[in-house]
């Protein structure tokens, strides 16, 4: 079967601050199959944005080659929905304008983008507050808008970079289950990047553990066999999901020690 995303011996160089150049990924070959959950984690700085920027097509990298279903990746990736740490909404448009927003600028009529865009916020549980403002929305509430946006252009591939990191720990698991909920109705390939290996745990179906930097890559994959569905705040507790994450955590200690050390590093000089 053509994966979803396949990067071949990706390798993505920088300009250095000073002068020089950066090797942040380095020979990285990864492959997404359709409907797969794989989550990326690995220590601060490795280069996982950097990653899932060249899958968005937002950048492009100096050498190797990423192939959306079959086909090379030549510019943005229209296949694929993106979901930053930040606050990505439009502070001067509704909640309901932010949904649609997307729709809009496809040219979609009015009044099929509002009649779409009220029933994305009645799934992610937003129904009635359509004309709020992102300021007068929660944390939670911005990251459900959000999820809206990102899943009414239907991409079959979703990035998700940290998306839950800000909120406060009751919140995220609420957010991941409902993550969850959504995914399983309707199965799009997903990379998600984050710090938690909890949370990469109990949402996916594969764990990809990536070097510290410079020239991180891939240094070992887990297979996450826990059943579906899952309730991400139980399945914390079972005996399989404890055992996975001691497996990962003693795989990945190492390289989290090795970038903490390097960022203090940066950080002293
Ligand atoms: N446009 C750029 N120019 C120069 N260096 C860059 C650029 N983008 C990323 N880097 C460097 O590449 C490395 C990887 O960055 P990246 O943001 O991908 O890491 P990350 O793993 O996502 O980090 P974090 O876990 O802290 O979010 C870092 O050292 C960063 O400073």
């Amino acid at each position: 079967m053509t994966a979803a995303v396949d990067l071949d011996r990706i390798t993505c160089t920088f300009a250095a601050k000073g002068g020089g150049s950066y090797t942040a990924v380095k020979d990285v070959s990864l492959s997404i199959a359709e409907g797969e959950f794989v989550s990326v984690v690995g220590p601060t700085g490795c280069g996982k944005s950097t990653l899932l920027n060249v899958v968005a097509g937002l950048l492009r990298p100096s050498s190797g080659t990423t192939s959306v279903f079959g086909e090379t990746l030549a510019g943005i990736n229209r296949h694929a929905g993106y979901m930053f740490q930040s606050e990505a909404l439009m502070p001067w448009r509704s909640c309901l304008d932010n949904v649609t927003a997307g729709l809009q600028f496809r040219g979609e009529d009015a009044a099929v983008a509002r009649e779409k865009g009220e029933a994305w916020l009645a799934r992610v549980g937003l129904a009635g507050f359509g004309d709020r403002y992102p300021h007068q929305l929660s944390g939670g509430m911005r990251k459900r808008t959000s999820l809206a946006q990102m899943l009414i252009l239907d991409p079959k591939i979703l990035l998700m970079d940290e998306p839950f990191s800000a909120l406060d720990i009751q919140t995220r698991v609420l957010m991941e289950n409902e993550l969850l909920e959504l995914w399983s109705a309707n199965r799009k390939s997903v990379i998600f990047i984050t710090h938690d290996l909890e949370e990469a745990i109990s949402l996916s179906d594969r764990v990809v553990i990536l070097s510290a930097g410079p020239a991180s890559h891939p240094i070992g994959e887990f297979a996450i066999d826990l059943p579906r569905p899952r309730d991400v705040a139980e399945i914390r507790h079972s005996p399989r999901f404890i055992e996975l994450h001691d497996r990962i955590w003693h795989a990945m200690k190492e390289e989290v020690l090795k970038g903490y050390q390097q960022t203090r590093n940066k950080v002293v000089a």
